[in-house]
């Protein structure tokens, strides 16, 4: 008896809807080895019926339940309850299965955005949850973990925002830098376009070439503005530009910062290195470091150098993560241990795959 009430507080009944998408077959891939988890409900309108090992072969003999429809009353029997779904799912339904206890933690953006008016603005929707958004916390550990241990709803950030923010923060945070302008050019891998058919991910399109897009503007821009004004205490004004690249999984972000008084390289590498030291998913590399997005492939790690370029006075930051696990599925089981109790890295000790 007092085994089984230990087993009861212990293993977490988890839902994921969404669940044959990229984002949701990561967060099948770093929940299916864990003994304090059990996956209760996978969500797949398409694939209703089919047992998960059929689509994923990868998780045969982990994982031996089947795809099902979404079902708030289902999903409400569970702990928490990821949405690995496009934006405008979660907005939906979260607030039955909240009203029943239930957690949880949002990858997609309905509840990343604090002003309403400017989510309805970029993601040319009403808001159907409003109520909601404020009780929603942004699910950046590196800057809100306290309030993510009380949660019952976590907005994950998205996976440039995760880049651009964790590389800027240190400045900001120091007020160090001129934030009438700041650059961030990032690229993406074309997992970050999700698994859904489109022409852009073809093979023919997106391999042997390399193009900017969201030029004038791009919905992760007052995502990341917003992170970054909190952390600066003031109004930024951000340059964004991202690119898709011919890989699969990754975010490579270089960022721009001119600094308001003298600084140095190894002033600028101390900061850096005092403000993550305690950080397990952030890697302060050495001086001159220019890291690689295979370097985080598969692993939740998001590493950064940061670089001072003196002849023309400007901060250079190099941010790697992959989009798939620190940008959304890592980040989003990061969120679930914090919120559980559990230790931060549970689960998510695994190597960079490198090649
Ligand atoms: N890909 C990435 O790198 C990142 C993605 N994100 C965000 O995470 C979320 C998921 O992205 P991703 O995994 O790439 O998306 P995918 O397009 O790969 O997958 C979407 C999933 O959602 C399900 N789905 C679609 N529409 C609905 C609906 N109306 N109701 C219920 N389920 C639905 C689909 O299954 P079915 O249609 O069978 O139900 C599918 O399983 C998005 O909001 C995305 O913006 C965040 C950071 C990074
Ligand atoms: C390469 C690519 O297409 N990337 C996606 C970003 C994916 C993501 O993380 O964004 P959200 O969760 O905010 O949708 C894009 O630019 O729309």
């Amino acid at each position: 008896m007092h085994i089984k009430q230990i087993e009861e507080i212990v293993v977490i009944k988890v839902g994921i809807v969404g669940a044959t998408g990229y984002t949701g077959v990561e967060l099948l891939r770093l929940l299916a080895l864990r003994d304090d988890v059990c996956l209760q409900v996978v969500t797949s309108r398409e694939l209703d019926g089919t047992p998960v090992a059929d689509v994923f072969p990868n998780l045969r003999g982990y994982i031996d339940i089947a795809f099902s429809n979404p079902d708030d009353e289902a999903l409400a029997a569970c702990d928490v309850v990821f949405y690995a779904t496009p934006h405008t799912v979660a907005m939906k339904s979260a607030a039955s299965l909240m009203a029943k206890g239930t957690r949880i933690i949002d990858l997609s953006a309905d509840f990343r955005l604090k002003d309403r008016a400017l989510w309805e603005q970029w993601y040319k929707e009403k808001h159907e949850s409003p109520e909601l958004i404020e009780l929603a916390v942004y699910g950046l550990p590196e800057v809100n973990r306290d309030a993510i241990r009380q949660a019952q709803l976590v907005a994950v950030p998205g996976c440039y925002p995760t880049a651009v923010q964790l590389g800027f923060l240190p400045l900001l945070e120091a007020g160090l830098v001129d934030t009438s302008r700041l650059i961030a050019d990032a690229k993406s891998g074309v997992s970050g376009a999700g698994r859904k058919a489109a022409v852009g991910s073809l093979l023919c399109e997106a391999s042997e070439s390399l193009n900017a897009y969201g030029v004038a503007g791009h919905r992760h821009l007052p995502e990341i503005s917003q992170g970054l004004e909190k952390a600066a205490g003031q109004a930024v004004n951000l340059t964004f530009i991202p690119h898709l690249t011919p890989m699969i999984r990754g975010i490579h972000a270089t960022l721009y910062a001119t600094p308001l008084g003298d600084v140095s390289a190894q002033q600028l590498q101390s900061l850096y290195e005092a403000r993550y030291a305690d950080e397990l998913f952030v890697d302060v590399m050495p001086p001159g470091s220019q890291p690689a997005t295979r370097n985080v492939k598969g692993s939740n790690r998001c590493q950064m150098a940061v670089h001072y370029l003196p002849a023309s006075n400007t901060i250079v930051v190099l941010s790697v993560i992959d989009n798939l696990v620190k940008g959304a599925s890592g980040q989003a089981v990061q969120n679930m241990n914090i919120m559980f109790g559990l230790p931060e890295n549970e689960g998510l000790q695994t190597l960079s795959l490198l090649l």
